[in-house]
């Protein structure tokens, strides 16, 4: 049986996937390219079997889910792919209208949390696809995420303000920000453990191979991106893939402040799969 696994369409998880291929692992499972955002709908609806999914997300479904342990898109203070663009300084964005992109799911919950414990301002929100052009036109600022956000890293448009969300959070709390958790549905789990612990093994193993070998990487990769191979290395050097106790005490952080904001009903317990 091939588990249906999903993969997130941004560079950010190039290092996850990359030596599945080189490993020959990619045969043995069925991936699925999207957003994390669908990805966690394809989860939870019996699409996919195993998938990254946005932070938030398990938080709201955790009781159907389990945890696979040692994988995450995390950072410990800045992150190069969660950007506020603003066409004035954060301080002045009270009232004003920001655009959060619709690919994200975390990332506009830790935006304003942001914006409310850090700066005490409350802007208005609207949701909308993520074109940074057509966000200008109708909002002071835009959030974008992934690879859009990575553009905005590799240079910031002239005359526009950008805000890293890993260093606001690092600076605000002192925590390690995570992004996305690995998960598998938990009847799939329960019907199938030793399939799950393998692919959470064979993910472990592609990143530990990605990391080691950081320059192949971003060598490959900067033969179909449109960075170069230096900016790409150190951008994965800037993520963390990891889920260490650090990385769940920023996690748990995270959701205190959600909730205590009311984006979500309770703060979940991190329950892993045993490896
Ligand atoms: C670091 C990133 O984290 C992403 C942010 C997400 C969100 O905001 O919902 C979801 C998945 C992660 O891949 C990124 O987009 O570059």
């Amino acid at each position: 049986m091939r588990p249906r696994v999903g993969h997130i369409q941004f560079i950010n998880c190039l290092p996850l996937y990359y030596g599945l291929v080189k490993n020959d692992v990619l045969w043995d499972v069925e991936l699925s390219k999207d957003t994390a955002r669908e990805l966690s709908r394809h989860l939870l609806e019996g699409r996919l079997d195993i998938s990254p999914v946005p932070s938030i997300e398990y938080s709201r479904h955790w009781r159907e889910l389990i945890l696979l342990p040692g994988l995450s898109v995390s950072c410990d203070g800045p992150v190069a792919s969660i950007y506020l663009v603003s066409k004035v300084p954060i301080t002045e964005l009270h009232n004003r209208k920001i655009a959060l992109t619709n690919t994200s799911r975390t990332s506009q919950v830790l935006l304003k949390i942001i914006l409310e414990n850090k700066y005490h301002i409350h802007p208005n929100y609207f949701e909308c696809p993520p074109h940074l052009g057509s966000m200008l036109l109708e909002a002071d600022a835009a959030l974008l995420i992934g690879d859009e956000a990575l553009q905005i890293h590799y240079q910031v448009p002239s005359g526009l303000y950008a805000y890293d969300l890993g260093c606001e959070w690092k600076e605000l709390t002192g925590c390690k920000m995570v992004f996305a958790v690995w998960a598998a549905r938990r009847n799939f789990a329960d019907d199938n453990p030793e399939l799950v612990r393998e692919v959470q093994r064979s993910f472990v193993h592609s990143m530990s191979y990605s990391l080691l070998h950081v320059e192949q990487v971003a060598n490959d990769a900067a033969r179909w991106e449109c960075f170069d191979s230096g900016f790409l290395k150190a951008y994965f050097s800037t993520l963390q893939f990891g889920f260490d106790a650090g990385h769940q005490q920023g996690l748990r952080e995270y959701y205190r402040r959600a909730q205590a904001l009311g984006h979500i009903s309770e703060a979940p317990e991190l329950n892993f799969l045993e490896v």
